[in-house]
């Protein structure tokens, strides 16, 4: 497992503001470095855009082979022209959230001094904690910076969904349409429990040196690697591991460099989620990891409205539409059921989906066509209801 120092990469596009942010913690980032992608074009009027809020380790490479890794973007299937997402019609940013590693400002980030100026050492976990919030914040800063007064729709999968849902509530006058997909208004305390072990997973390898692992020019890709294995399994189903993998023992190839099972031969699945885990510290960075799993736990939208979601929305005008997937078992549909009844509660207009799929949660990234029929048509009709200028 390669365990060269993950490098901050260096964007195809970015913008600084040298204002910063003052962020929920009380810290003031001196400067603010976003990186995005964008998709389309931007109609005359500037009402076209939609806003693509990646997960937890997604970046600004929605539809397009990733810089790091030469894969496919990791929504490819969804964004593009004739797609769901039709790029001949919406103008599509994504941005890399703050506290990422693919470019926009984070623990990668060289660190400021107090007084703004950079020094030439990363922040590592120096960096301070992040909120849901400041990450939604951070993109605003964009859309403002594109000319954009108002959002046709802001919509992601779950962190991106937990990032949709922010954006509705903190800029409801310039979100026409939200669609939260595979989410929660709070990470759960079982979501917390596994983002935990693979923090700790991460502060046990041996590389880890208090996150200070550019000094040894080594990765903590271990520890790295069994967080995301970890994970992993949260992302799929007990069904689907069945269906694409059973019992079967792994013919794993006489020149396997792969540490042999020390215990016989290999499960299928011990070897795929072997590959998984060695495959994400190829284009993650660990201090990140530990930065955006933080944000994701203390996310709970209702704690600022004395536990009362639908005050979140009061008043709301944005449209909403709800997609969940019966197998989710790490964001359950039930949570989505909650979310549309505080949007019922609050007069917002909502619509509610649940998908039958056997593949889990990260069904929202895979090929499901009634999901990607049911987000190409709510697109075409909050379309026709805003009006929305022809390019
Ligand atoms: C939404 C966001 O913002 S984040 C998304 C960011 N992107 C990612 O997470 C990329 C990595 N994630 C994944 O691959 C996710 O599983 C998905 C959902 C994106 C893709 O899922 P699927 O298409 O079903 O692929 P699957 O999970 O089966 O993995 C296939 C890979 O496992 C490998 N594999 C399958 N079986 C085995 C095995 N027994 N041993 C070793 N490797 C195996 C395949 O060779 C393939 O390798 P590749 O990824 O290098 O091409
Ligand atoms: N598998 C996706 C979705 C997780 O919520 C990711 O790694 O970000």
């Amino acid at each position: 497992m390669d365990q060269s120092v993950t490098r901050m990469h260096v964007p195809h596009s970015h913008v600084t503001f040298d204002d910063g942010i003052v962020l929920e913690c009380g810290t003031t980032l001196q400067r603010l470095t976003v990186a995005y992608r964008t998709y389309g074009t931007l109609n005359a009027d500037r009402s076209n855009a939609i806003l693509v809020c990646h997960a937890l380790t997604g970046d600004q490479y929605v539809a397009e082979r990733h810089p790091v890794t030469g894969k496919p973007g990791w929504w490819e299937a969804v964004v593009g022209p004739g797609r769901p997402i039709d790029t001949d019609r919406f103008f599509v940013i994504c941005q890399n959230v703050l506290g990422g590693c693919m470019g926009s400002t984070g623990p990668l980030s060289y660190r400021e001094n107090p007084d703004g100026t950079q020094t030439d050492e990363p922040w590592g976990t120096d960096f301070p904690p992040v909120t849901i919030r400041d990450m939604v914040r951070a993109q605003k800063r964009l859309v403002d910076h594109l000319g954009i007064k108002r959002l046709f729709a802001v919509l992601g999968g779950s962190m991106g969904g937990m990032q949709a849902l922010q954006w509705a509530a903190l800029y409801p006058d310039q979100v026409f349409a939200a669609l939260p997909i595979a989410t929660a208004s709070y990470h759960s305390a079982q979501n917390i429990a596994f983002h935990e072990v693979g923090r700790q997973a991460i502060f046990a390898d041996p590389d880890w040196r208090n996150g200070r692992y550019w000094e040894s020019g080594l990765i903590p890709a271990r520890g790295l690697a069994v967080a995301r294995m970890c994970a992993h399994i949260t992302y799929l189903s007990e069904e689907a591991l069945t269906r694409k993998f059973g019992r079967r023992l792994q013919n794993a190839p006489k020149d396997s460099t792969e540490a042999i099972n020390l215990f016989g031969d290999m499960f299928e699945v011990e070897s795929y989620l072997r590959h998984q885990g060695s495959a994400f510290v190829q284009r993650f960075d660990a201090n990140s990891y530990l930065t955006i799993t933080r944000a994701m736990d203390y996310f709970d939208l209702a704690a600022d409205f004395g536990g009362d979601l639908a005050m979140a929305f009061k008043g709301a005008r944005t449209r909403f539409l709800l997609a969940s997937f019966t197998s989710d078992w790490l964001f359950p549909t039930s949570q989505s059921r909650a979310i549309a009844r505080a949007l019922n509660r609050a007069g917002a207009n909502v619509s509610f989906v649940e998908f039958p799929t056997d593949k889990g949660h990260d069904a929202f990234l895979l090929d499901e066509p009634d999901f990607h029929r049911a987000l190409a048509g709510f697109l075409r009709g909050c379309a026709i209801h805003a009006g929305l200028q022809r390019l």
